[in-house]
């Protein structure tokens, strides 16, 4: 690895990879104070089923519907940037005339302008109020008609986004908005721009082989005082958890893996709104287990907190009714093989940017108590997420 002496901030980074066209992650995990990027010098990002523990330090960005029409990539760390210390960092393997070129536009760079790039998609599909209410209507009949037991069904929304918008400075609000959240910006030529603040770890194996995922799932508005002791759950709420624990369960059952911890639920704050959550945690070491990451994450992927159960009827059921593509929402992203770990995300509390447009997602969880009203406003709710960034700017 060769070190740069040079001192950048992020807006430098992030200018030179876009006046480039290279694909940039930059991301800070959560209650954690380190934002990192890192920067590819590849032609092409696409990767197959990604092998977290054999892969080179990247960060992966991953659609929904892994067999649709959006890519798996990987972007990899050919330069990782370290906001702390403002260095950049060239991988052994990086190419070097490559790496030389980036280099000297980032000399060059205080004059570019600060866009992002776009997708080459054509125009995307959106979903209606009343598109969705039916959408719950018909998911609350299939599930007591017993076709499945949950659905999440999921809309997304057009916003405008303010001529004074900078990605980078949305990104470094959100970084004090959201301090319990992964916060991400992904930008890739010919896919396009993401940013969020999910608040929920799909795989994570820290530095010293510890595995973790959770068990997330349903919402509410912030209390008043903003305790979470003061929250109070409805029966549907905790089963549509429960559900999702119980998936999680039986991923560890088919990998025959019984040593586990097991804490909650619990109920945690993601941004206005509070979660049930369960974490789930192994010492891969002590089980002797180094895959483990891996297999859970083929076997996770999508989560019943994303798609439903049993998770072959749900996903059906969604790629039939919902009536839009969720593209790259409640996919999953984080950076593999970093200083800090493998940390993979649902990427929820999202949102695309377009030219001039930001596309917001946000799901509810469908049970057979779901109302089409209650899952309505749960969607406005976590919607909100991405709209206080936008207002930021307005
Ligand atoms: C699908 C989303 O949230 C999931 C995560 C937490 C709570 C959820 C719920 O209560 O329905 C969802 O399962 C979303 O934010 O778009």
């Amino acid at each position: 690895m060769g070190t740069e002496t040079r001192h950048y901030t992020l807006e430098n980074i992030f200018r030179a990879a876009i006046a480039q066209q290279k694909a940039v992650a930059v991301w800070r995990l959560p209650l954690s104070e380190q934002v990192q990027a890192c920067i590819s010098l590849q032609q092409s990002y696409t990767t197959s089923l990604p092998n977290l523990e054999q892969s080179p330090f990247g960060f992966l960005f991953c659609p929904f519907h892994t067999s649709g029409q959006e890519q798996q990539l990987f972007i990899k760390g050919d330069l990782c940037f370290d906001a702390t210390s403002q260095s950049i960092t060239a991988a052994a393997d990086a190419p070097a005339a490559a790496v030389e070129g980036f280099t000297e536009a980032l000399q060059s760079i205080e004059h570019a302008s600060l866009g992002w790039h776009s997708s080459d998609a054509t125009q995307a599909s959106y979903q209606t109020e009343a598109g969705f209410k039916t959408a719950v209507e018909k998911a609350v009949a299939a599930i007591t008609a017993e076709e499945m037991e949950k659905v999440v069904l999921s809309r997304n929304f057009s916003e405008v986004v303010p001529a004074s918008f900078s990605p980078v400075a949305a990104f470094e609000q959100m970084l004090q908005t959201y301090p319990n959240a992964f916060v991400s910006l992904v930008s890739v030529p010919g896919v396009g721009t993401w940013m969020g603040a999910s608040p929920e770890i799909l795989v994570s194996i820290d530095q010293n082989n510890i595995f973790k995922t959770v068990a997330l799932a349903g919402t509410q508005p912030l209390t008043e005082d903003g305790c979470t002791s003061s929250a109070i759950w409805r029966q549907k709420e905790i089963e549509e958890q429960a559900m999702v624990e119980r998936y999680i369960l039986s991923c560890f059952k088919k990998l025959r893996l019984r040593e586990y911890s097991e804490i909650g639920p619990r109920t945690v704050v993601a941004g206005n709104l509070m979660h049930l959550r369960t974490d789930f945690k192994v010492d891969t070491k002590e089980v002797d287990f180094p895959t483990l990451g891996t297999d859970m994450l083929h076997l996770l992927h999508p989560t019943s907190a994303v798609c439903g159960l049993p998770k072959e009827p749900a996903l059906e059921f969604i790629l039939q009714h919902e009536g839009y593509d969720r593209s790259y929402y409640s996919g999953y992203l984080g950076p593999v093989n970093s200083s800090a770990g493998t940390h993979l995300f649902v990427n929820l509390r999202c949102m695309q940017l377009l030219a001039t447009d930001a596309i917001l997602y946000a799901g509810a969880g469908i049970t057979g108590e779901s109302s089409p009203e209650k899952e309505w406003q749960e969607t406005q709710h976590k919607m909100q997420t991405m709209q206080r960034v936008l207002a930021n700017f307005k």
